[in-house]
């Protein structure tokens, strides 16, 4: 017989079929082995890998190394200290850059990591008018993540050369490249709904008309396996510290193809990439790779964390990461139906597989209480304005029981609200 993993409090009242069901799936997740590589509370459900991942139990020996060895100890030598084998703070964006690579499905030379995301999108968005310069529209989804609207709007308007930020419905976007449209900006998967877009199929539409694409892969990177290179994405950004684990506001990643490379300006042109920064050169010459997007002194401390987090997915096949996001988004929305017929919640989440990310939303006119409620009880999600209710699934950690504990905690807040 299946036994219970030991984090896992039984699950009184759950019908004895339906637990021995999500035994089976947990005992066949090949995963599973993947949460003991984590630090998570005792009795919480964490639903919000997708605004700040779980730590891996590594990090703090990590960071500990580096504080105490690295900076306290060798001090500035650390810079070029183990240049030979690649081990030096000056390499180490690149070497974490080399990480996400495999994750999104670029080549190592085409991803820079460094910065937050939001400056990362001022970066390639720059570089992405800048190719398209006879044309004056960002197109966007109307319900893009705040920052990447506000960013487009700054930098149009900073550009002084008449750009307008056209924000239109995702599902019209193929409809709206019209021959004025320079860049397309779209996050893959929607921060409040978890619709997931077809970047393939978007990325063919603009390209047909000479439009470049920048996608926002903050909810996508980590969560499932993104495939930049077979889509003919031009340019991409995403979070570190989301379903990358790299801890509070870890470096962010960028993207740019390799055929952009020779010629995509980097808005921000600093000294680190600079082809050869310690040649002191009076004039810029970027690196010849995505090494140039990294502006200043790469965070160390940080990218530090977020090496050692990526280092989770070594062993991880990503089509069983994006299998099991499926089986628990899945799990989550069919236990969770007959709340939705009893209470006022309305699943906002695709059920098409194909058009769904990593988490699941509920409209709920009281959402803000219900997950204030929800929380407190250790079932952490996400309420989102104005009315959301958002759980947040993360493969590498959540068994399917989680999953039933999470929609036990949501059966008591409404009932009790009821
Ligand atoms: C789609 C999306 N883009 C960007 C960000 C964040 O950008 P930054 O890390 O610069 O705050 C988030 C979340 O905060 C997000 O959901
Ligand atoms: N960076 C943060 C800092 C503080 C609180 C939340 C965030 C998030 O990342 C929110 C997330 N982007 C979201 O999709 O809602």
């Amino acid at each position: 017989m299946t036994t219970l993993p030991e984090h896992h409090p039984a699950l009184p009242g759950l019908a004895p079929d339906l637990l021995g069901h999500l035994l089976t799936l947990d005992a066949r997740d090949p995963l599973a082995h993947k949460r003991a590589e984590f630090i998570l509370p005792e009795g919480v459900v964490y639903l919000d890998g997708n605004s700040l991942g779980a730590m891996p139990r590594a990090v703090p020996d990590r960071v500990a190394r580096v504080l105490h060895g690295e900076w306290g100890e060798a001090l500035i030598r650390s810079w070029t200290a183990g240049a030979e084998s690649g081990e030096d703070w000056m390499a180490l964006p690149d070497r974490v850059a080399a990480k996400v690579a495999r994750l999104i499905g670029a080549q190592a030379h085409e991803v820079a990591v460094g910065d937050s995301t939001s400056v990362n999108l001022f970066k390639v968005l720059a570089s992405a008018l800048h190719l398209n310069p006879d044309r004056r529209v960002i197109l966007t989804d109307a319900e893009n993540f705040p920052t990447d609207l506000y960013v487009a709007q700054g930098l149009g308007e900073l550009l002084g050369r008449g750009h307008e930020l056209r924000r239109v419905p995702a599902r019209d976007i193929a409809a709206q490249l019209t021959p004025d449209v320079a860049a397309v900006l779209l996050t893959e998967v929607d921060y409040r709904t978890g619709e997931r877009l077809d970047m393939a199929a978007v990325t063919a539409a603009a390209h047909a008309q000479g439009v470049l694409t920048v996608w926002d892969l903050a909810h996508s990177a980590g969560a499932f396996p993104v495939d930049l290179r077979g889509v003919g994405a031009d340019f991409a950004v995403g979070c570190g510290y989301k379903y990358l684990n790299g801890g509070p506001g870890a470096p962010a990643f960028v993207f740019v193809a390799e055929r952009h490379l020779p010629h995509a300006p980097t808005a921000l042109s600093g000294w680190m990439g600079h082809a050869d920064p310690f040649e002191m050169e009076r004039s810029y010459r970027p690196a010849g790779n995505a090494r140039r997007f990294v502006v200043g002194t790469p965070q160390v401390l940080s990218l530090s964390a977020l090496d050692t987090a990526l280092d989770v997915f070594e062993d991880v096949n990503l089509g069983d990461l994006r299998a099991k996001s499926l089986s628990l988004t899945d799990t989550f929305i069919e236990l969770m139906a007959p709340l939705g017929e009893r209470f006022s919640l309305t699943l906002v989440t695709p059920l098409d597989h194909a058009r769904r990310g990593s988490q699941v939303s509920y409209r709920h006119p009281d959402a803000a209480r219900v997950m204030a409620r929800l929380t407190a009880r250790g079932i952490i999600g996400d309420f989102r304005t104005p009315d959301i209710l958002r759980f947040g699934f993360t493969p590498l950690y959540h068994s399917h029981l989680d999953v039933a504990r999470a929609v036990q905690g949501v059966q008591a807040v409404l009932e009790e609200q009821a």
